[in-house]
């Protein structure tokens, strides 16, 4: 067994700890970091998140619109987005392995100490690790819901599963109405599959206001997406084998409002949700708390409760977006560098989200429903899809743009956007609230034309 002293060690090629990583590096510091999978170089968003998804529901879009014949179309799909992730992951290898401050190592990290960390290596080497300060970044994986034969029937996939699909699934089950259960919905209609998503309580979308929820669930439903809501999932099983697809089949029995249902399907998807992954790395053997769900107890500046130990992105237990782990990173620079303004959660404000359907839906601030439960006086702005040139351009008119101000000051309090570029419209709109400008510096703003940004001249007028 190995044993070194380190100054700085990083547990996940995630995107805060490949960050630091190239950060520390290049400001002349020294720094390991270890990944348990060498196809997770990069970590989940370029691997098995964001981008292999996005590639995929790019290409569907487009197979759509072509009215492409679905298995050729979907096994193209694969290809493209196959090659695509390996070359992300080369190039996120050797952006690294490029820098003399940094050392990686393929193994499982896990404490044996308050700064003690063993990794086994994957050419079974075990080395141990005395670091004087450690950034966690080790992610998060699906919850599997306890449903008898969730674990072992052929035919049902997580996220990663589904995203390497052997065959084109005419008919698709999906546990789960939240991001990854509509993302993948959408996509796969768009291919031409038909989908139930099995919703367990009567609440899609609980947190959108309801004209918004309502034009996104018709927008799925003319895509062949059912969403079926009280539906509690009680058994998966192998099925009849009296599919259309290929491959195998797979029943579903659910209760649905409290009756027996059957729903029957070549592939099924679990999308109840991520939590965090921790439970390999023995957190109490270096006294560092978490909560029931794993997710790391950290403070504003993502602090554990061990000093000099730091967690960053989904093994927090915050918000699970790319993006996060990104300014998670940043707050952990900030004191690391002598040079970083201070920087912490609490500092951080209009974060955008975006649902990337077959018309995207993206929000940032207040929305209705948030301002009537929090008494906040509002005046709403509202513009159909239908009404901008650009979308009108784009044969894509479909959805509704909503904005809310302040009635006294006319300070931008939120944006919701169902339209065709609203995942880039979204960030506009951010920044805008950043800088606090109001609705009339929208209004007059000169914006190109056509596009879908100069929308916001008539959302605000
Ligand atoms: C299907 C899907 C689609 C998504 N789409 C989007 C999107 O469009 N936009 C968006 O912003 N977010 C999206 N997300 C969420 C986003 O991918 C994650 O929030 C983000 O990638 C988390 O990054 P991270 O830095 O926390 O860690 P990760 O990128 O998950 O990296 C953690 C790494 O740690 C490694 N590891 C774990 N345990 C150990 C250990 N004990 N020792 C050594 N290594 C270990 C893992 O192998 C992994 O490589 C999506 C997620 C999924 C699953
Ligand atoms: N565009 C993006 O930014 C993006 C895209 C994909 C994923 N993500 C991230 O990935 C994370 C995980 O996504 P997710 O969709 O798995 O989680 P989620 O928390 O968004 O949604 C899970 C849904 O599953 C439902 N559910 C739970 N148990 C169920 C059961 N037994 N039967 C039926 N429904 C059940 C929940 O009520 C919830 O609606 C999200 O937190 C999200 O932040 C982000």
């Amino acid at each position: 067994m190995e044993s070194r002293h380190v100054e700085h060690l990083i547990i996940g090629f995630g995107k805060a700890g490949k960050t630091l990583a190239a950060r520390i590096a290049k400001e002349g510091g020294h720094v390991t970091l270890v990944e348990r999978d060498r196809n997770m170089y990069g970590g989940t968003c370029i691997n098995i998140g964001c981008l292999p998804s996005k590639s995929l529901i790019l290409d569907a879009y487009a197979a759509d619109r072509q009215g492409a014949e679905p298995r050729q179309a979907f096994a193209e799909a694969m290809a493209a987005k196959t090659a695509l992730t390996s070359k992300l992951r080369a190039a996120n290898y050797r952006k690294l392995d490029v820098l003399d401050g940094v050392t990686m190592l393929d193994g499982t990290a896990r404490f044996t100490g308050a700064h003690t960390v063993l990794v086994d290596g994957a050419d079974g080497v075990q080395t141990v690790l005395e670091a004087d300060r450690i950034y966690i970044d080790t992610g998060a994986k699906p919850r599997i819901p306890d449903i008898e034969g969730i674990r072992t029937t052929p035919g049902v996939y997580d996220s990663t599963g589904m995203l390497s699909l052997p065959a084109f699934p005419k008919r698709v089950v999906i546990l789960g109405a939240g991001f990854i259960g509509l993302e993948f919905a959408s996509m796969l209609a768009d291919f031409g599959s038909e989908v139930h998503v099995l919703q367990r309580n009567d609440r899609v979308l609980p947190r959108e206001d309801a004209d918004m929820a309502e034009a996104i669930l018709d927008m799925l439903k003319r895509q062949g997406v059912e969403v079926v809501t009280d539906a509690v999932v009680t058994r998966v099983s192998p099925g009849s084998g009296d599919h259309a697809g290929e491959g195998v089949s797979v029943r579903v029995d659910a209760e649905v409002n409290g009756a027996a249902a059957v729903f029957d399907a070549d592939a099924v998807l679990v999308a109840a949700g991520r939590v965090p992954e921790t439970a390999d790395l023995d957190l109490a053997a270096a006294g560092i708390e978490a909560d029931a769900n794993g997710g790391i107890v950290v403070d504003d500046l993502l602090r554990t409760t061990d000093e000099n130990v730091w967690a960053m992105g989904d093994c927090n237990g915050g918000p699970q977006h790319t993006y996060i782990s990104l300014d998670d990173y940043r707050i952990v620079w900030s004191q690391i560098s002598p040079d970083a303004p201070e920087y912490s959660r609490a500092q951080r404000r209009n974060v955008p989200s975006c649902v990337f359907l077959h018309v995207p839906y993206a929000r940032v601030g207040l929305n209705e429903r948030d301002a009537a439960e929090q008494g906040i006086a509002v005046q709403v702005h509202t513009l159909p899809t239908a009404a901008v040139p650009k979308a009108v351009v784009m044969r894509e008119t479909e959805g509704l743009l909503k904005a809310l101000t302040d009635p006294r000051t006319g300070r931008i309090l939120g944006v919701t956007l169902l339209c065709p570029e609203a995942h880039e419209m979204i960030n506009t709109a951010k920044v805008a609230m950043d800088l606090q400008v109001d609705a009339v510096y929208m209004r007059n703003a000169i914006f190109t034309h056509p596009t879908m940004t100069e929308a916001f001249n008539d959302l605000f007028a």
